[in-house]
């Protein structure tokens, strides 16, 4: 097998009238400073740089001519002038917070054949990279966030697009869900490599429901049945952020930028995600990939939708107002814990590009899927891994990702991660306002959230809900003996919530969106999907890479 790092091209070079020795292998261009001394200069600037080949976005050809400063101006092609041959790379440079920028080098070559040669050999390199997409499905919420989503896609993304030689087919929304019905019937999807949505959190829903609809249709399965195990979406998703909320752009990227996000999809990123879909009685109500909240998020949501003339400020606005009314919630939470898996909701790790605990785990997950598919695992087996938890809740959330974003950066759950089949699911069980106070305080702190007596985490592959209304006459029996005498008048209240206390319901929030059954089924479906992102980097590998002696 030919090594990725022997070299295919050697050359002298001038950038900026200044000599570079600029190397080519498979994996990686170099472009260094030829030394005119050989002393060592420790503040001269960095005059080593090397780029992967996969972070390359494209090679232009320029027809240029050298001016007195030095840089370079582009001119139209003149028969009989001194014009030396040049060619651009453009390429992805890290900036600060995982923002990624496309930065560009021009070379001057010293004869046209070596010119042609180079940019034959770069555009080799990229067309054997086959993650890349060639032809895009984009859908641009034209009402998202600021309303912005068009005039950022035209500026910021389509240029780029086009400099990469990415063939896009762009459908501008005119309703609400326009995007997921076409995808669901019209959509040609064989034609395309990916689909890109533009706008917010509650337009990326739109795709995956669509999305994730058709291919289980193409294939047969039943979505009204959470048993059914659900095929893998073949299509990446990208997501180029103009909404209000971006979370799912957050978590996945690490910032909400829009040339980040195109960058990433033109360089073929994939990132693997889970999927919990959730299901009433045996009918598919909605898919999730964020947060499923109850209870305290529930009402937050609940209430700032009659505020939404507001803007984002509606949610501060609601936390609070939901904070001081302090209800509670009395039902049955009954959930499979994840087993043979590695890595707890308490672990100090995070889960980063390349993650290891989602590999480990998304590998068992799809051993023990052929298992249960031999019928190695019985049902009965299963059936005794329930365990239930009764009680009295401020809030029940499953967290199917950390849910970082800019407001929290921790997130409700630092340690949950987007590919390991699995979700965090936090009780909080009925404490005083101060108790729920200092809960909260501790997302945007550094203490641990979970190490409160009143809170509890599981990382789950599977769980139900029922409110205790609708809990079976055993159950309410089960119940009224273990608290040990009759609740007739607590009974009376939930029955006429004009006494003002507790409701007996709250509603879920599902990813934002307020769902109508509070009985539900919830099943993660390991990497159900894929985007076009990587997950966000380590600190280390981004320095490693900019650092000009590192590779
Ligand atoms: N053309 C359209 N007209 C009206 N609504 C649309 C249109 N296209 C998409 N939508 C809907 O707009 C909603 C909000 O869109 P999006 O997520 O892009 O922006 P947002 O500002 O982040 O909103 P939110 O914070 O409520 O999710 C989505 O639920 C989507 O279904």
């Amino acid at each position: 097998m030919e090594k990725p790092n022997r070299l295919l091209l050697l050359s002298e070079l001038r950038v900026r009238n200044t000599a570079y020795d600029v190397s080519l292998s498979r994996s990686v261009l170099t472009w260094k400073r030829r030394s005119s001394s050989p002393v060592y200069h420790p503040f001269r600037p960095s005059v080593c740089h090397n780029v992967p080949v996969s972070e390359i976005v494209a090679v232009r050809e320029e027809e240029e001519e050298n001016r007195d400063d030095g840089s370079w101006k582009k001119i139209k092609e003149r028969e009989g002038k001194d014009c030396r041959q040049a060619f651009t790379v453009l390429y992805v440079e890290r900036c600060q917070r995982h923002r990624w920028r496309c930065a560009e080098v021009t070379f001057a070559c010293p004869d046209e054949a070596l010119c042609q040669l180079w940019i034959s050999s770069i555009r080799e390199q990229l067309a054997a990279t086959t993650s890349r997409p060639k032809h895009l499905l984009v859908y641009i919420n034209p009402y998202g966030g600021k309303r912005k989503g068009k005039h950022i896609y035209e500026l910021k993304v389509a240029p780029l697009f086009a400099q990469a030689g990415i063939r896009t087919h762009v459908i501008v929304t005119d309703y609400a869900n326009h995007a997921r019905d076409h995808l669901k019937t019209q959509a040609e999807l064989k034609k395309f490599d990916g689909v890109v949505c533009v706008g917010g959190d509650g337009m990326f829903s739109e795709i995956i429901h669509g999305l994730i609809w058709r291919t289980q249709a193409d294939n047969g399965r039943n979505l009204n049945s959470p048993e059914e195990t659900l095929l893998p979406c073949s299509l990446r998703i990208g997501i180029i952020p103009a909404g209000s909320t971006d979370c799912i752009c957050f978590a996945t990227v690490g910032t909400n930028d829009p040339v980040t996000s195109a960058l990433h999809i033109i360089v073929g990123d994939s990132q693997s995600m889970d999927v919990c879909s959730v299901h009433h009685n045996n009918t598919f109500l909605r898919y999730s990939v964020s947060l499923l909240g109850y209870g305290f998020y529930g009402d937050v949501l609940t209430d700032s939708e009659r505020k939404r003339w507001m803007g984002p400020a509606r949610y501060d606005l609601s936390g609070v107002k939901m904070f001081l009314t302090h209800h509670y919630y009395e039902g049955s939470v009954s959930y499979l814990p994840a087993r043979d898996i590695i890595g707890t909701p308490r672990d100090p790790g995070r889960c980063h590009s390349g993650c290891s605990v989602c590999q480990h785990n998304g590998e068992k997950h799809s051993e023990s899927a052929e298992r249960y598919k031999m019928d190695i695992a019985s049902e009965s087996e299963s059936d005794m891994e329930w365990r239930t938890i009764r009680g009295k809740f401020l809030a029940i959330n499953a967290a199917s990702m950390s849910c970082a974003c800019p407001r929290s950066p921790k997130g409700l759950s630092p340690a949950a991660h987007l590919a390991d089949g699995t979700t965090d699911l936090i009780l909080v069980r009925k404490c005083s306002r101060f108790d729920f106070l200092r809960h909260l305080l501790r997302h945007t702190s550094k203490d641990d959230q979970f190490d409160l007596n009143f809170v509890e985490v599981h990382r789950v592959r599977r769980f139900c809900f029922t409110p205790r209304h609708c809990q079976s006459d055993s159950d309410l029996e089960l119940d009224l003996r273990e608290n040990g005498k009759r609740q007739i008048f607590s009974q009376i209240c939930r029955d006429h919530p004009a006494c003002g206390c507790t409701p007996a319901y709250s509603s879920w929030n599902c990813d934002g969106e307020i769902l109508t059954h509070t009985a539900i089924d919830v099943r993660v479906h390991c990497q159900l999907i894929k985007l076009f992102a990587r997950g966000i980097e380590e600190p280390t590998v981004f320095e490693d890479l900019t650092n000009p002696c590192a590779i």
